[in-house]
């Protein structure tokens, strides 16, 4: 089996009255990627902050490479490197100096080439003596990130590493974080993106009111929320009979005249399905996509939204899906 390279026990922590973490346990194999999924304000960069010896928990036991983060604060932050949602970037710098800099810090031998093959690898070279203050947002990510890896830490603690990104620069990320997983790295990565998680994931935790509501791979949190689905809305119940003898597999709602049919929601399995209601006549009220998202695991695992804004929020996602349907 492998050695755990996190171990977390009863983690408590509050700001006055507000109990952000209320006794969270979870281990992080050696080697392996492991996801905080949680909505904005779920306590995330809490634990991120109490992992990384920032901060104090309440209570419980925090071990990172074996050390405890209380007692070993020096051991722990000689092993780890941490990427922040408020990137350690000075503005004032080029990408180069910054880098400099925490080579220098670090004391990493040969920092010249060390720096200049990070650059390389994020694919900053051309831009490397520009003003960090000229960077796009992903490329101040990337650089942030880069300079995270000086010195090779074995963990790396990713804090909402590609949010605001757009989906290009989002991609480049995750493919950084696969190679550093193929080099060994162990990985603590969260974020608010179910996509995210799913990606990168051997293990995720799904944060919820301060308890850890769900653990698993992806796979078995995803069997236990709601595929990919069209949702239609009938007239009266005869044609929702109709449709439901047209559409095997589906599930209907009487009371709301709805049929939930499973798809993947691509342009052709939409084509197929809606040939199949012309066939026989059927017109649908409303047609819409569905895919699960953050607000889908929630409600699944906790029947609760993960904001109040969520049913309009589903509303105009479910909106935009029609819209890219009929546009097909
Ligand atoms: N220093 C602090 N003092 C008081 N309250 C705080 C402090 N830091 C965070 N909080 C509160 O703790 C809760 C959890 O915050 P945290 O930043 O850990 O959440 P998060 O899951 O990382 O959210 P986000 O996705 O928005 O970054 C929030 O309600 C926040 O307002």
């Amino acid at each position: 089996m492998k050695s755990s390279a996190i171990a977390v026990s009863g983690l408590r922590k509050a700001y006055g009255d507000n109990v952000v973490l209320d006794g969270i346990d979870f281990e992080v194999p050696t080697g392996s990627v492991f996801s905080l999924l949680g909505p904005n304000g779920a306590g995330k960069t809490t634990t991120v902050h109490v992992l990384t010896t920032l901060m104090r928990a309440d209570a419980g036991a925090v071990r990172v490479a074996g050390h405890d983060v209380l007692t070993g604060i020096k051991e722990v932050r000689a092993v780890i490197g941490v990427t922040g949602q408020f990137a350690a970037v000075d503005d004032l710098l080029s990408g180069r100096e910054n880098l400099r800099l925490m080579a220098d810090l670090k004391r990493v031998r040969s920092g010249g080439q060390v720096v200049a093959r990070l650059l390389e690898r994020f694919d900053l070279t051309e831009s490397a003596d520009r003003m960090a203050a000229t960077y796009s947002g992903g490329m101040r990510r990337k650089l942030d990130l880069a300079m995270t890896l000086v010195g090779n830490p074995r963990i790396i603690f990713l804090d909402e590493p590609t949010t605001g990104l757009d989906p290009r620069s989002r991609r480049a990320m995750w493919g950084i974080v696969r190679e550093l997983v193929a080099d060994g790295t162990t990985i603590f990565l969260t974020t608010q993106y179910l996509d995210e998680a799913d990606q990168l994931a051997d293990r995720i935790a799904v944060l919820d009111r301060g308890r850890l509501v769900a653990q698993g791979t992806p796979d078995e949190l995803k069997r236990q929320v709601p595929g990919t689905h069209v949702r239609l809305r009938f007239a009266g119940l005869r044609e929702l009979d109709a449709a439901a003898g047209a559409l095997p597999g589906s599930t209907r709602d009487d009371q709301e005249l709805t049929l939930r049919v499973p798809s993947n929601g691509d342009s052709t399995s939409l084509r197929a399905l809606l040939d199949k209601l012309d066939q026989q006549a059927i017109t649908a009220q409303e047609f819409s996509v569905h895919t699960p998202d953050l607000d889908d695991v929630f409600f699944a695992l906790t029947g609760h939204a993960t904001h109040p804004t969520q049913a309009a929020t589903q509303d105009s996602r479910a909106a935009r899906a029609t819209t890219e349907a009929i546009a097909e």
